[in-house]
C-alpha cells in the first residue's frame, strides 16, 4: 500500500492530440494510490477520485474528511487513485512544463485542453495501472466534470458516479466570472513576460473576485462581520480577500489559472453529441448527483437537470454556510448522503456491485 502522500509519475511518451487539434508531445500526470488494487469477476474496489480547479492528487490533504482510515473511502477496502489533472501544476505536465520544440517552459504557448482531454489523459493513466473497471467516480466541481465525461465516453467503466456541485455545461454565469478573472491576468503588466510568475498580481485579483463565486452574502456576513460601527478602512472582508489572493499566489501560477478556467469554460458534454440531454442519456452509470443549496456558482438546478436526463440517477441536497465551496467543506452532510445511496444500491443489487467487495 502507498503512503498517502507518496506521488507517482506517468510518462505518457507518444504525441497526444487534444479536442482544439493541437498535439502535445507527450505528458506527464502526477497521481497517488492508496490501497490494494482487487478485480475479480467484472468487480473493482476502485475509487477514482477526480479534482477540482486548483486540487492536486494529494488527495488526503484536500478531501481528508472524506478520504482515510475508518472515512468513508477507507484504503482499507478501496483502491484509491486521484490524479493531477493534465495542464496543473502539481507535478502534471502544464504551461511550466518544459516545451521539447524549445527547451524552455510553454508558459503562453500550453495548448487549449478540455476536459475530455483530461479525461482521455486519465483514461491512459487507468490502463497503466491495469484497472478495468471503476468501483465509483467521484468529483466536485470541475472533478465532476471529468466523472461525468467519463461515464458519457466509457459507459461500461464506471458503476458509480458521484457528481458534487457540477453540471453538464459551463453556464454563461460561469464562463463570465472566469472571463472577468482572465480580464485580471491580463492586464497584470507582467502578464506578457515569460517567467513563472508573470501575472501574480493579476491572478490574485482574480482569485479575490473568485471567492466571491464559490462562498456567498451569508458566508461573507458570518465570517467576516464588521468589527465595529466605527470602522472607515481595514475591513474584515478586504483583508480576508487580500490574503485568499495571496494563498493562491505562494501556490499557484496565472498560466494555469487561466488554462484551467479555459478548460471550465468549454465543458459541454453536448459537443457532438447531439444534444446534452442525448448525451447523458448515454451514462449507465448508478448515479449520485449533490447539489448545494447556497451554490451561486453551480447552483441546484444544474444538478437537477443532470437527475432528470442521467438514466439512473438519484439527487440529493446539503445545506452549507459555504456556498460551493462546501463540497471540500461538509463532509459529514456528504459522507451520510453517499452512505445511505451507496446501502440502498447494495440492498437493491447485492452481489453485483459491492461497496467493500475486500
Ligand atoms: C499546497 C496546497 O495548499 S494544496 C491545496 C489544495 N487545494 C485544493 O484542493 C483546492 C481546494 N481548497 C480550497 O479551495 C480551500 O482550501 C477550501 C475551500 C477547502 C478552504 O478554504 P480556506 O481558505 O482554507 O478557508 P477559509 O475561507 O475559511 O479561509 C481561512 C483562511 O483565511 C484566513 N482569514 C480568515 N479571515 C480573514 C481575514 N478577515 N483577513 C485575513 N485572513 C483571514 C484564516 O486565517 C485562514 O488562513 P489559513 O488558510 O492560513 O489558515
Ligand atoms: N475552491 C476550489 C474551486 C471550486 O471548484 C478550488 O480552488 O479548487
Amino acid at each position: 500500500m502507498s503512503a498517502p502522500s507518496t506521488i507517482h509519475y506517468f510518462d505518457y511518451k507518444y504525441s497526444f492530440p487534444l479536442e482544439s487539434g493541437a498535439t502535445l508531445p507527450g505528458f506527464r500526470l502526477a497521481y497517488t494510490t492508496q490501497g490494494t488494487l482487487r478485480q475479480e469477476n467484472g468487480q473493482s474496489n476502485v475509487v477514482w477520485i477526480c479534482h477540482a480547479l486548483t486540487g492536486n492528487a494529494n488527495v488526503s490533504d484536500w478531501w481528508g474528511g472524506m478520504v482515510g482510515a475508518g472515512k468513508f473511502f477507507d484504503p482499507e477496502k478501496h483502491f484509491i487513485v486521484c490524479a493531477n489533472v493534465l495542464g496543473s501544476c502539481y507535478g502534471s505536465s502544464g504551461p511550466l512544463s518544459e516545451n521539447p520544440a524549445t527547451g524552455e517552459p510553454f508558459y503562453h504557448d500550453f495548448p487549449v485542453v478540455t476536459v475530455r482531454d483530461i479525461v482521455n489523459s486519465l483514461d491512459l493513466l487507468r490502463q497503466e495501472l491495469g484497472i478495468d473497471r471503476i468501483h465509483t467516480c467521484i468529483g466536485g466541481s470541475l472533478g465532476g466534470e471529468q466523472a461525468l465525461e467519463w461515464a458519457i465516453d466509457q459507459p461500461d467503466l464506471i458503476q458509480r458516479l458521484i457528481l458534487i456541485a457540477s453540471g453538464a455545461v459551463a453556464s454563461p454565469w460561469c464562463i463570465a466570472f472566469n472571463e472577468a478573472q482572465r480580464m485580471a491576468i491580463e492586464a497584470d503588466p507582467t502578464w506578457t513576460e515569460r517567467r513563472a510568475d508573470a501575472g501574480a498580481m493579476g491572478m490574485k485579483a482574480a482569485r479575490a473576485m473568485a471567492m466571491i463565486s464559490y462562498r456567498n452574502y451569508d458566508t461573507y456576513g458570518f465570517t467576516q462581520a464588521l468589527d465595529n460601527n466605527e470602522q472607515l478602512d481595514d475591513y474584515k472582508a478586504a483583508t480576508y480577500q487580500r490574503y485568499q489572493g495571496d494563498k493562491i499566489v505562494d501556490r499557484y501560477n496565472a498560466f494555469t489559472y487561466r488554462l484551467l478556467s479555459k478548460v471550465m469554460d468549454s465543458h459541454n458534454v453536448g459537443r457532438n453529441r447531439g444534444s446534452i440531454p442525448q448525451a447523458l442519456g448515454r451514462v449507465k452509470s448508478r448515479t449520485l448527483v449533490v447539489g448545494i443549496r447556497s451554490d451561486l456558482l453551480f447552483p441546484p438546478s444544474e444538478q437537477q437537470f443532470l437527475a432528470r436526463h442521467i438514466p439512473n440517477a438519484s439527487y440529493q441536497e446539503i445545506d452549507s454556510l459555504y456556498g460551493h465551496d462546501g463540497f471540500l467543506i461538509e463532509f459529514r452532510p456528504l459522507t451520510a448522503l453517499i452512505r445511505t445511496w451507496t446501502a440502498s444500491l447494495d440492498v437493491a443489487q447485492p452481489g453485483t456491485v459491492r461497496t467493500n467487495p475486500a
